[in-house]
């Protein structure tokens, strides 16, 4: 397997604060690494740790086989970065200020950065203070697509874009991929990666509280059940049974509703069910969002 890049143990504080606890992770040489967690949970200390912006307090980094702090200067021509507080100078027009910056990536062809900025609705005649935050977002991206790296790590990118321009920088990261390139991206909201993620990871409070592909993670999700009966049922038939959570029972007289969550087969469920008189079923998967805030909250969501 080909690693773009690999933390282990990685630990970082500030003073007394915690910013990572001993994070350990690879991401493979193209693939499209969603990096999700709250406000705060260390998403931009790990991305900063990865290019030596920070240097950390135990642990190791390695950036597409080599160590930042030793070969900062080379491996940022390789790479593509966004960061989440991405600032240039408000006086220079867009387009000088992509400019400069293909220079020092080794050189861009000027319709690259035009085509870029026309696939985005970009003004590169706009000086960059008077920009939206959105338009704003779109130089941090070009200048981090312009050169088509072999790693862009983008810290919240979708940060201040409206849904049209998420869309589009959605079909860049999907062209990066075709190309062999390999896309990090952090986010604190799940659906803005579902899509495009070959794998993601959830941090929380400096560390890893699950990384698999978007599918598995699905996979793990419980399943929802609400069943109607005609007659009233009581909790204790079906307290017991295997899987079940977070039973309840609503209604009496003309009728009782059982709603709980399954891990696992619902088979015990369905018989313990058919002993009775079914006027309703629901059954749906935990969805992926909810899925992911029982993660930020500490809960263990798959009830494993
Ligand atoms: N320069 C700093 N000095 C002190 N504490 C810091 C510093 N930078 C980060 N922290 C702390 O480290 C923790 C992780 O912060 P980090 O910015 O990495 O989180 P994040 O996941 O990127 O959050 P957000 O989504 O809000 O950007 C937080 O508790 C934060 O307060």
């Amino acid at each position: 397997m080909n690693v773009a890049i690999e933390l282990t143990e990685l630990t970082k504080t500030y003073g007394i604060r915690r910013g990572l606890d001993g994070l350990t992770l690879r991401v493979r040489a193209g693939e499209v690494f969603g990096y999700l967690g709250p406000n705060g949970a260390g998403k931009s200390t790990t991305i900063r740790l990865m290019l030596d912006l920070i240097r950390p307090t135990g642990g190791t980094v390695r950036v597409l086989g080599k160590d930042p702090r030793a070969e900062a200067v080379r491996l940022h021509r390789r790479i593509g970065y966004l960061a989440g507080d991405f600032a240039v100078d408000g006086r220079q027009r867009a387009g000088e200020c992509l400019s400069f910056l293909a220079g020092l990536r080794g050189g861009v062809p000027a319709a690259r950065i035009t085509e870029l900025a026309e696939r985005l609705e970009l003004d590169l005649a706009a000086r960059i203070k008077s920009l939206s935050k959105g338009n704003r977002q779109k130089v941090g991206l070009i200048q981090a697509f312009m050169h088509q790296p072999e790693l862009l790590i983008l810290d919240e990118p979708t940060s201040g874009l409206d849904p049209l321009v998420q869309q589009t920088f959605l079909q860049m990261v999907a062209e990066a991929k075709a190309a062999g390139q390999t896309v990090f991206m952090s986010s604190h909201i799940m659906s803005e990666v579902e899509a495009i993620a070959d794998r993601v990871a959830i941090i929380r409070e400096g560390r890893l509280a699950a990384v698999d592909t978007v599918a598995a993670l699905r996979d793990r999700s419980l399943l929802r059940v609400r069943i109607d009966f005609a007659e009233t049922i009581t909790v204790e038939e079906f307290a017991a049974l295997p899987g079940i959570t977070g039973l309840v029972v609503t209604g009496t007289g003309d009728g009782t509703t059982l709603t709980c969550r399954v891990d696992g087969a619902p088979d015990a469920l369905i018989k313990a069910a058919a002993r009775h008189t079914v006027t309703g079923l629901r059954a749906e998967s935990q969805d992926l969002e909810e899925l992911f805030h029982a993660y930020y909250a500490g809960e263990n969501p798959t009830g494993s």
